[in-house]
């Protein structure tokens, strides 16, 4: 009869891989340890591709830049309390670069907690997250599950994305239900980011000022690169003739060598632009606030999927609130053939500016001094890196990011990935596991030193799972530099570290290739062989300890104060 049938049961732990392969997660990034071990074996048996670290905060880096690149939620795994608490800069990072991401973390059981009575790993990890994501959720009952699933992965990815904290109690995964009921709890999101469209009056407001524009400029952020919307945004380009300028992270949307590029004269576009239009770019620090290098009376159009975006820094005068893609297809629709077009007058001064700075360049670049300088080693990098276009590029450090931004030129979109908005050391290694094991195609991460140290022992990572990374360090002795003296005793100054560090030697103990390079030649001969390879390489360069500046290009954000350096 019916009542002696056994009933089949689920539990917490299978509603998770449910649901997440419901909703089209197939992988993710984490570090194993109570509660959660068998949630990621279990992911595992279910198909799921786990990759597991040596470090939370990498593995979160790693999640965060999936995001990004898939335009899906890209899934960290924690355990409770510091586990949690390692993941937390990276979900931070996320929400503050808008990529889309969550972090599940078990946590300890709520009635300690509740009453602090000193659990194991205890903490409030759901209060801990709030101010630093987009959103945070707990789940209290195994059945909310599926709900919990859904409600983190679409908080996620649609409107502006971000960061979300989803807290599973350690006794919310061990609790068992009937498998039948348990089915019925799951879903599977349907359009999980909706397109936003513009007004059609916000979008004849921008019409307006870029028609009568004597030097327009676009701005291109990572928003533009995020939306994948590539050919729309080439097709608006190329068809008014505007110039552009990319962020780091939108190089390579159109080549770096495109006509229209003024990225090479970016401080003669900043200054002139009287309309500027940014495209998924905020005017934060990173473009002086729209304030600092910029002409007082531009006029600004915005494009950005979050209106509380709008006036931050500056007026607006024609916000376009909607999702890249149908902006421009608007955009299009209601542009009449001509009515945008800018003058070649101010094409051509942009232009001049550029053929200047890039023969000043050039010249920079052909010098070849001894010992080693940053845009030798670079220059090396670029050229081999050119012959393989299909190469992410990982950059971290501060000469070492600022220098290589301007030499490693970029060709296809979302294949630079870097510090970003918030300049935070310690993307490298989770940044390039992830691009490797989302594409499949070759990594170069070219890391300062310093920057190498916050993500290193993820190398081991990379060798276990045999990756195509190849990791290529500016060693230059030093946070900035290598040669600052304590002129106290005979400590290390603040900022030195190891010039004669071996960083080539630590990838040989994980089984991986190293190199040592002492000039670009060697540096040449060296990324040839380890992207012929196809495995796991680390090239040591070998960099003068006086080359580099302060904080690299951005030295100025250093408060005076009386100096007490040098
Ligand atoms: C999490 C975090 N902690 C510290 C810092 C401050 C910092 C900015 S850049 C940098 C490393 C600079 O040395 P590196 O050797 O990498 O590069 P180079 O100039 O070529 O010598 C640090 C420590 C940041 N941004 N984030
Ligand atoms: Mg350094």
């Amino acid at each position: 009869a019916a009542a002696d049938v056994p009933t089949e049961l689920t539990d917490g732990y299978h509603l998770v891989v449910d649901a997440l392969k419901m909703n089209d997660v197939d992988t993710i990034y984490g570090v194993v340890g109570i509660p959660i071990t068998d949630l990621a074996r279990l992911a595992q048996a279910q198909g799921i591709r786990y990759i597991g670290f040596r470090h939370e905060s990498n593995a979160g880096h790693a999640a965060a830049i999936a995001g990004y690149l898939n335009k899906k939620p890209g899934v960290a795994l924690t355990v409770s309390a510091p586990g949690f608490l390692n993941g937390l800069v990276a979900l931070a990072n996320a929400t503050t670069n808008c990529f889309p991401m969550v972090q599940i973390s078990g946590s300890s059981e709520r009635h300690l907690v509740d009453l602090k009575q000193g659990d194991y790993e205890e903490m409030d990890q759901l209060a801990a997250a709030q101010p630093f994501v987009k959103a945070a959720y707990r789940v209290s009952r195994v059945e909310d599950i599926g709900r919990g699933i859904a409600r983190a992965l679409r908080t996620a990815i649609s409107g502006r994305p971000g960061g979300v904290y989803l807290d599973i109690p350690a006794a919310v995964l061990g609790a068992i239900m009937p498998k039948a009921e348990g089915d019925r709890t799951l879903s599977r999101l349907v359009d999980p980011a909706p397109r936003q469209l513009p007004a059609p009056e916000a979008v004849d407001r921008a019409i307006e000022l870029l028609a009568s524009a004597e030097r327009p400029l676009v701005v291109l952020g990572k928003g533009a690169a995020y939306a994948q919307a590539d050919a729309k945004v080439r097709e608006f380009i190329e068809s008014t003739g505007i110039p552009y300028v990319p962020m780091s992270m939108a190089k390579g949307l159109l080549p770096d060598d495109h006509p229209q590029s003024a990225a090479t004269a970016r401080s003669l576009a900043l200054k002139k632009a009287d309309v500027v239009m940014l495209v998924g770019a905020r005017l934060n620090w990173l473009l002086g606030h729209g304030q600092t290098g910029w002409n007082p009376d531009a006029k600004f159009i915005q494009i950005d999927i979050d209106p509380k975006e709008m006036d931050s820094n500056q007026p607006i005068s024609a916000p376009l609130v909607g999702d890249i893609e149908s902006v421009l297809d608007v955009l299009a629709e209601r542009t009449k053939p001509g009515q945008i077009q800018a003058p070649s007058a101010w094409r051509d001064e942009l232009g001049e500016r550029s053929a200047q700075n890039v023969a000043k360049m050039a010249k920079r670049l052909e010098a070849d001094p001894q010992p080693m300088q940053f845009m030798g080693a670079l220059k090396a990098v670029r050229d081999v890196v050119r012959r393989h276009p299909e190469t992410y590029i990982v950059n971290e450090g501060a000469n070492a990011l600022d220098i290589a931004r301007n030499v490693i030129d970029m060709h296809v979109p979302r294949h630079r990935l870097d510090s970003g908005t918030w300049g935070v050391m310690g993307i490298g290694m989770g940044y390039a596991i992830a691009a490797a094991v989302e594409s499949g195609a070759p990594v170069v991460a070219i890391e300062g030193d310093s920057a190498f140290g916050f993500s290193g022992i993820e190398i081991e990572t990379i060798c276990r799972y045999r990756l195509p990374v190849v990791t290529v360090i500016m060693n230059n002795g030093g946070v900035y530099r290598g040669d600052d003296v304590n002129p106290y005793d005979d400590a290390p100054s603040p900022t030195t570290l190891m010039s004669a560090a071996r960083h080539d030697l630590l990838i040989e103990s994980f089984g991986g290739k190293g190199y040592r390079a002492t000039t670009p030649a060697e540096v040449t001969a060296a990324l040839t062989e380890a992207l012929a390879s196809g495995g796991p390489a680390l090239i040591d360069c070998v960099i003068d300890p006086s080359a580099g500046t302060e904080s690299g290009h951005i030295s100025h954000l250093n408060p005076k104060g009386i100096t007490v350096g040098n």
